[in-house]
């Protein structure tokens, strides 16, 4: 495997704020590869000094074998930028905007209107872009970011905004654009879709990467704690505490944030028990652990996207 993205040691600094602080990280050629953290982790601006279009106040980056920063010409027509789409000329339709990016490649109609098919826009071609839904206009910037046929794609929160059915849809479309062999290096605060979409994550917080690895090996990494949870209201927490003490069930912690009460261990048998024998098991839900449970486990908080 060849090396796509290479950042060493990056840095930035607004005022006060560090925003990224000492990034450091490697995407293989092919790699569906996610930054995911919480807002204000420090993801889009790490994004833009990898892409090229912010400078690092420390650190080193290679695209492609080639350094991003100043602007490299030679680099411009082998990376796909997807820009929000409150980038887009509002009076301008969908094809007229991807003929637009499309001209700036020199690439013709026929080519720009494939990748509007691609998206399934063709039949909203006419639409002005300030009259598109978010799916649609999300579409639209992921096609303006392909249509040079770039072998390395960035995108910067892609679902952000979308309503569930939207999400997988574009879903679907970013695991095709990977397949082809391109590789995709996404930003997401959607945990859910690091965990479907992405080969290996890179876990940040605080401008700095906690961890980095496959979503799957993540969580294989916390020792298979399970989540018991029921409804709350049905035993407080303190009684479900002795009563799982006194029953030998190891549990690792009892939290009820007033909507549920969640048990985590690995042994869920005997808790299940307990709280059998107590009546408590209205709304009973059982679940391994999740990318959740390893920001949590990194952090010593709950995620909160
Ligand atoms: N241009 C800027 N000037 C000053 N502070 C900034 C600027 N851009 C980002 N920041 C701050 O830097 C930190 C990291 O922001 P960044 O946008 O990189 O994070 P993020 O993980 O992408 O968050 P979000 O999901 O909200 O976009 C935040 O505290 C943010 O307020």
């Amino acid at each position: 495997m060849t090396t796509a993205i290479t950042a060493d040691g990056i840095r930035k600094r607004y005022g006060d704020v560090q925003a990224v602080d000492g990034v450091s990280l490697t995407v293989e050629s092919g790699e569906f590869f996610g930054l995911l953290g919480p807002n204000g982790a420090g993801k889009t601006t790490t994004l833009e000094i990898l892409e090229g279009i912010r400078e690092p106040d420390e650190g080193r980056v290679e695209l492609l074998g080639l350094r991003p920063w100043p602007r490299n010409p030679k680099l411009l027509p082998r990376i796909g930028v997807q820009f929000q789409a409150s980038a887009f000329f509002d009076r301008l339709t969908a094809r007229e905007t991807i003929r637009t990016f499309a001209s700036f490649y020199g690439i013709g109609h026929r080519r720009a209107d494939h990748w509007l098919d691609r998206v399934g826009l063709s039949e909203s071609a006419s639409v002005a872009t300030d009259k598109m839904s978010g799916g649609q206009a999300q579409r639209l910037s992921i096609a303006c970011a392909l249509v040079h046929d770039p072998e390395l794609v960035f995108l910067d929160e892609p679902t952000t905004g979308l309503d569930p059915q939207a999400r997988r849809n574009l879903w679907d479309l970013l695991r095709d654009i990977n397949a082809e062999g391109r590789t995709v290096l996404l930003t997401t605060h959607y945990l859910d879709e690091a965990e479907v979409l992405c080969d290996r994550v890179a876990v940040m917080d605080h401008g700095k990467v906690l961890r980095t690895g496959a979503p799957a090996a993540l969580v294989r990494e916390l020792d298979d704690t399970v989540r018991v949870s029921v409804e709350s209201g049905l035993i407080t927490a303190e009684r479900a505490r002795e009563l799982f003490a006194s029953a030998g069930a190891e549990v690792s912690a009892v939290e009820d944030n007033g909507v549920l009460l969640s048990v985590a261990t690995r042994l869920p048998a005997p808790v299940l028990s307990v709280l059998a024998e107590q009546n408590a098991l209205r709304g009973l839900e059982v679940r391994g652990a999740t990318l959740e449970d390893v920001f949590l486990h990194l952090t010593g908080r709950e995620y909160r996207a």
